[in-house]
């Protein structure tokens, strides 16, 4: 599959050296950094939308971004997104931005172009609604959580 080409437009110079890039030729995401002037002391429990330094327009409705924590951070220092998965539609055009949510049980300071999250561009089907009275039967019908077996 060919690579998109996706708009960016850098709001904070810094990007020119620094902008988001995948890390490996398999890597996934591409690691977000803090745009942010000074360290940023995030206590217990608090959250910040933090500046990444761009926006971007996907320009094409089959494709979105999502933000998604980065595990190190994530794990070792509780920091991960104040709304758990960011959704990029791909008609926004204003600032990337990324809820920062400190859920751990200490304070930690966010660096000035810290990696604080990645970005994922993913497909996306946009789907329509076809109303109908019954559905084709299936094996599972409206059997819920835990309904396929004792196990
Ligand atoms: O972590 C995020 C999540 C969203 N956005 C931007 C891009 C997205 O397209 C827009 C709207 O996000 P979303 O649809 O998730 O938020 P909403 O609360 O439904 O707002 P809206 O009414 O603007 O759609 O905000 C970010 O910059 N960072
Ligand atoms: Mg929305």
């Amino acid at each position: 599959m060919s690579q998109p080409r996706i708009a960016v437009r850098l709001l904070d110079d810094r990007l020119r050296e620094q902008l988001p890039a995948y890390a490996s030729p398999g890597s996934a995401g591409m690691d977000l950094r803090a745009c942010i002037d000074a360290p940023l002391t995030l206590q217990p429990g608090q959250a910040e939308l933090i500046p990444t330094g761009l926006a971007m327009h996907i320009g094409d409705c089959g494709l979105c971004a999502m933000l998604l924590p980065r595990s190190g951070l994530g794990h070792k220092h509780g920091v991960v997104l104040g709304n758990l998965v960011g959704l990029i539609d791909s008609d926004y055009q204003g600032p990337l931005m990324v809820s920062c949510w400190n859920r751990g049980s200490a304070a930690y300071t966010v660096q000035p172009m810290e990696r604080i999250a990645q970005m994922v561009i993913v497909p996306v089907v946009q789907a329509q609604w076809e109303v109908v009275e019954h559905f084709d039967a299936t094996e599972r019908g409206a059997g819920g959580f835990g309904s396929t077996g004792a196990h």
